[in-house]
């Protein structure tokens, strides 16, 4: 018998997409491990409460061991009231045509209102991962609005990105992915982000034989993981869901019980300064998780090569941050 008392579960977004691929593999206990009860709260907008009604339903018949509770809201306050974790999913997505920049505005004050419930109602142990894009400026946008809350418990997904380039490289190399470790995505979860394999290890070969192919590295590898996003859309028609809520679990899982050893992933999480990265901005950097808190893998050398790319999508992030307003 499971003694464990249950941790609360907030996702925003409960009826889309991304929502419906997250929820059912969390009921599971993919993301807080095989012995970790749960209780779902499904937040969504009044319009999208029937489909989160029927997702609810569905968790119901998946008779999940672990899970404990669902319940479908309307109201953040109530939502993310006592809650240890909140995936903030929920947001406009960007369909063909639209511009990253498009978004920002449509989306901030959705942020904006969530990271002051959080800040006025969560546990006090409250850890979030903001999904919706522009995701980082969101997340920016939210812990900016929850003073109460250390600011490295805001984070945002580029674990889809950092996969991505594990993929990308094991097809590159004919390695499995597991002997692919030690990649870094920095910067925005945008086209601008910077895939780094100078670090990585493939196997017995480093990262950086692999990138002196630069003919491939500029126009194969660092292109297809940066606009991998918009490669699905115009494929699928819409922005990427089960591979975007793979990531998003594989992120808490990481963040809660720990990073491989010997390997980091990437997360995007305020700046405290680091690899010239202005503070505050967030940003994502090598990690490794360590008692349940991201640490920022310090001391690697960035070539000049890598310098240029991370300092590009430092630039886009700071332009995001100057059109949104913060307290
Ligand atoms: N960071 C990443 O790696 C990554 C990857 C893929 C998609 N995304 C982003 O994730 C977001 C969600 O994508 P999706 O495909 O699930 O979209 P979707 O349109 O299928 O679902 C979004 C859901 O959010 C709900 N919603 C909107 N505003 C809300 C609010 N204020 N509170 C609660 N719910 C709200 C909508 O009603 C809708 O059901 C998009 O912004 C998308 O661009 C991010
Ligand atoms: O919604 C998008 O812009 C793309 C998405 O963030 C992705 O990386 O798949």
């Amino acid at each position: 018998m499971n003694r464990r008392m249950p941790v609360t579960v907030t996702v925003t977004g409960a009826a889309g997409s991304i929502g419906y691929a997250s929820v059912f593999r969390i009921a599971a206990g993919a993301m807080l491990g095989h012995d970790q009860p749960v209780g779902l709260r499904l937040l969504e907008l009044p319009q999208a409460i029937p489909g989160a009604v029927g997702t609810a339903m569905e968790l119901d018949d998946g008779a999940f061991p672990l899970l404990t509770s669902v319940d479908v809201l309307d109201d953040p306050r109530k939502a993310f009231d006592g809650a240890s974790f909140g995936l903030l999913i929920g947001a406009r997505p960007r369909t063909k045509g639209m511009e990253r920049a498009d978004l920002l505005a449509a989306n901030s004050d959705i942020f904006a209102a969530q990271g002051s419930v959080i800040n006025d109602v969560a546990a006090d142990d409250i850890r979030v991962i903001v999904v919706g894009n522009p995701a980082n400026t969101n997340a920016a946008v939210a812990a900016a609005h929850a003073p109460e809350v250390p600011a490295d418990r805001f984070t945002a997904l580029t674990r889809l990105d950092h996969n991505r380039a594990i993929a990308q490289l094991a097809r590159r190399t004919g390695a499995s992915v597991t002997e692919i470790s030690r990649v870094t995505v920095w910067g925005n979860h945008s086209a601008t982000q910077y895939p780094d394999i100078f670090h990585a290890r493939v196997g017995d070969r480093s990262g950086s034989d692999i990138a002196a192919d630069r003919d491939w590295l500029v126009d194969d590898f660092i292109p297809t993981v940066a606009r991998r996003g918009t490669a699905i859309i115009e494929a699928r028609g819409s922005s990427s869901a089960a591979s975007a809520a793979n990531a998003t679990i594989d992120h808490v899982h990481d963040w809660v019980l720990g990073t491989r050893p010997d390997d980091w992933t990437s997360v995007a999480l305020p700046s405290p300064g680091v690899y010239g990265i202005p503070e505050g901005l967030v940003c994502s950097f090598p990690v490794r998780s360590v008692d349940g808190g991201w640490q920022i893998v310090e001391g690697l050398d960035i070539n000049d090569f890598s310098r240029a790319r991370i300092d590009a999508s430092v630039a886009e992030l700071q332009s995001e941050r100057e059109a949104v307003r913060t307290p």
